[in-house]
């Protein structure tokens, strides 16, 4: 291998006869000048002497021809590789055509691609075209990625990818970015699952309901198998989890009804208005439904009428807090505004939001685990805008405490990671979550939370909040808006951008600040795997199959049915508890019928009728 063609202080071609280049791959250069410099494969190309050298545009131009001649390579008889090389470091001066070029040793990239130890870091994969590199590797960096490619489980092939999460004190929050398919979830699985391998507290925002680690994944070979069930708890709002609305201020409060649909001025008004400290549900309801009705009748002498005419006390007294609350908060509260107070109030509490409270959460974080919190998006956002303010504050008064030496109670470092992150921070308008995952993005290193941001769409997340992202993992991403946000937002180069659209599933570049450059990583294989790998497809099949076969094991015993015995038998089994089904005599015919299609029983014709019975 060697350099060939016009050099830079920055980039060489280097042209090899004997095997192709990978991308990605790193050589050293031995300049005799300059010593050893180490470079990186961003462009690779082979031509042979079918191919003509000067095609217009080609990466190659007439210089690099002419200094293959020249160092001895045949073009025309033989087939001659061509890589771009990107210099790590800008050399002093241009680098000596002709240089030797060589593989580097494992040793000689160690400082520059392992930053951590597989103990202390997150083993997320593997680097890309670092096979060759293997050799002296050193043991505890062996067989720790396994790859999962064309259905199987395949060895470690090349140096693990171990991604240094100490350095997020100095380079905090991580962005997940790719289009449908391309292993953004996946990604996110060996993620937590590292996360979890250090007992790192988190608090998960799971809208599509996935994020479950109790199934180990079918492919896995035993050796890897780890067991997440004690690290994990999957909490549904509304069922397990939701806010208690006592402890609530009102200013939570109206953040809640914020994010369950925008409220204007004078609703923001009613509500400090009327919002008390220490209300219940129940309490905050009565008022605000009280000062309505009052409202509806419409003026004081209307409402003593009503207080005259009633006929019990329990009523009378009812419509005099009425009337009450009628004096005092007419003029300050409209009743449109109460209304809509009203309604959005009711509407999260059918959701479940007011029942339960956050100390399973608060106790997960506490012991060090991994939460996943389950929801709908809009149930999410209202429910998480919530939760981070108030586990954020809860670690902020710990930390200033501790600044100004004040006893308080511990709270412990937490990350906080979500899928479909641009519904959370969108860009372009205000939402409540946005404001605290904003405030968290900007200045939550300082405190220890940090955040991990998934989503299909980057150009839809909050611009301020991606800037704040010091990695990004990058998968396919096809759409050209997003490739063009994602060159603003790393340090992507050209020619890595034009790779973003034809990227495998489970490949991706890691931008970091704490590498310092880009590298191409394919994702490990996942030990758990999602609720929902199943495909639908078979899914259908399967859960036909089922009932074929559970239809079969109620007829059988009844064989052979014809058209005397048939009511009997579907009174028979209507009748049974045990079979719980509705049937006629037109239904178990069609599903006879099917039985006989498949082959599971035998359809015969006798002079007088048609026998369904056993099939041998
Ligand atoms: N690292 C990987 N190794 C092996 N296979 C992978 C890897 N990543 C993804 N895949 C395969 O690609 C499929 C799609 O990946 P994934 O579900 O993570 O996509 P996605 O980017 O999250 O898409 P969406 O946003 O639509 O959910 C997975 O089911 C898996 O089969």
């Amino acid at each position: 291998m060697k350099v060939v063609g016009i050099t830079t202080q920055q980039e060489v071609y280097v042209g090899s006869n004997e095997r192709p280049f990978r991308i990605n791959e790193m050589l050293i250069i031995m300049d005799k000048y300059q010593g050893e410099l180490m470079g990186e494969v961003v462009e690779t190309s082979s031509y042979n002497r079918y191919i003509p050298l000067n095609i217009d545009g080609g990466m190659v131009d007439s210089s690099v021809i002419e200094s293959l001649k020249a160092i001895g390579y045949s073009i025309d008889d033989e087939t001659i590789h061509i890589a771009k090389v990107r210099l790590l470091n800008e050399a002093k001066y241009p680098v000596e055509t002709g240089s030797d070029v060589r593989e580097p040793r494992f040793d000689e990239v160690k400082d520059l691609l392992i930053k951590t130890s597989p103990d202390e870091g997150l083993v997320l994969g593997v680097i890309k075209s670092t096979e060759h590199m293997e050799e002296g590797m050193d043991e505890n960096l062996k067989d720790i990625a396994p790859l999962y490619e064309d259905n199987e489980i395949k060895g470690q092939r090349g140096i693990p990818f171990i991604f240094d999460i100490k350095s997020m004190n100095q380079y905090p929050h991580i962005g997940i970015f790719g289009g449908s398919g391309s292993g953004k979830s996946f990604g996110m699985r060996v993620l937590l699952e590292e996360i979890m391998k250090l007992n790192i507290p988190t608090i998960v925002l799971d809208p599509h309901f996935e994020m479950d680690f109790s199934t180990c994944a079918d492919y896995l070979e035993d050796k890897y198998k780890e067991d997440y069930t004690e690290k994990f708890k999957c909490l549904q709002i509304g069922h397990h989890v939701g806010v208690k609305f006592t402890d609530l201020s009102t200013q939570d409060l109206k953040d809640l009804l914020n994010a369950s649909a925008p409220i204007s001025d004078a609703m923001s008004n009613v509500v400090d208005v009327l919002h008390k400290k220490r209300d219940s549900y129940q309490s905050f309801y009565d008022r605000l439904r009280m000062l309505s009705e009052a409202q509806n009748i419409g003026s004081p002498a209307k409402i003593d009428r009503i207080i005259q005419t009633c006929d019990n006390n329990i009523e009378r007294e009812r419509w005099e807090r009425c009337k009450e609350l009628y004096d005092r908060y007419d003029k300050s509260c409209p009743s449109n505004s109460v209304k809509g107070i009203i309604w959005r109030l009711t509407r999260l509490n059918n959701d479940g939001v007011f029942s339960n409270d956050i100390r399973e959460i608060t106790e997960g974080i506490e012991s060090g685990k991994l939460i996943v919190i389950q929801g709908n998006i809009r149930l999410l956002q209202v429910f998480a805008t919530y939760l981070l303010n108030k586990l954020y504050r809860k670690r902020r008064d710990y930390k200033d405490a501790q600044f100004k030496n004040i006893e308080t109670d511990y709270f412990p470092p937490f990350i906080i990671a979500t899928d479909e992150a641009h519904n959370f921070a969108p860009k372009g308008y205000d939402s409540p979550s946005k404001s605290v995952l904003k405030e968290i993005a900007q200045e939550g290193r300082k405190y220890g939370v940090f955040l991990i941001l998934a989503t299909q769409r980057p150009t839809l997340l909050d611009e301020t909040i991606t800037a704040q992202l010091s990695t990004k993992f990058v998968f396919r991403i096809v759409r050209s808006s997003d490739i063009q946000t994602i060159k603003e937002e790393t340090d992507l180069t050209g020619e890595e951008a034009k790779r973003l659209p034809y990227l495998k599933s489970g490949d991706t570049f890691i931008s970091s600040a704490i590498m310092g450059r880009t590298i191409p990583v394919r994702i490990r294989a996942a030990k758990t795997s999602s609720p929902h790998t199943e495909n639908p497809f078979d899914e259908l099949v399967s859960k036909r199959n089922m009932e074929e076969e559970k239809f079969y094991n109620i007829i059988k015993t009844k064989l052979p049915i014809n058209e005397m015995n048939i009511y009997d038998v579907v009174k028979e089994i209507e009748q049974d508890e045990e079979f719980n089904i509705k049937l006629d005599i037109e239904s178990l015919k069609n599903k006879l019928e099917n039985l006989v299609l498949r082959g599971k029983i035998k359809k015969r014709k006798t002079a007088f009728c048609i026998v369904y019975e056993e099939a041998n």
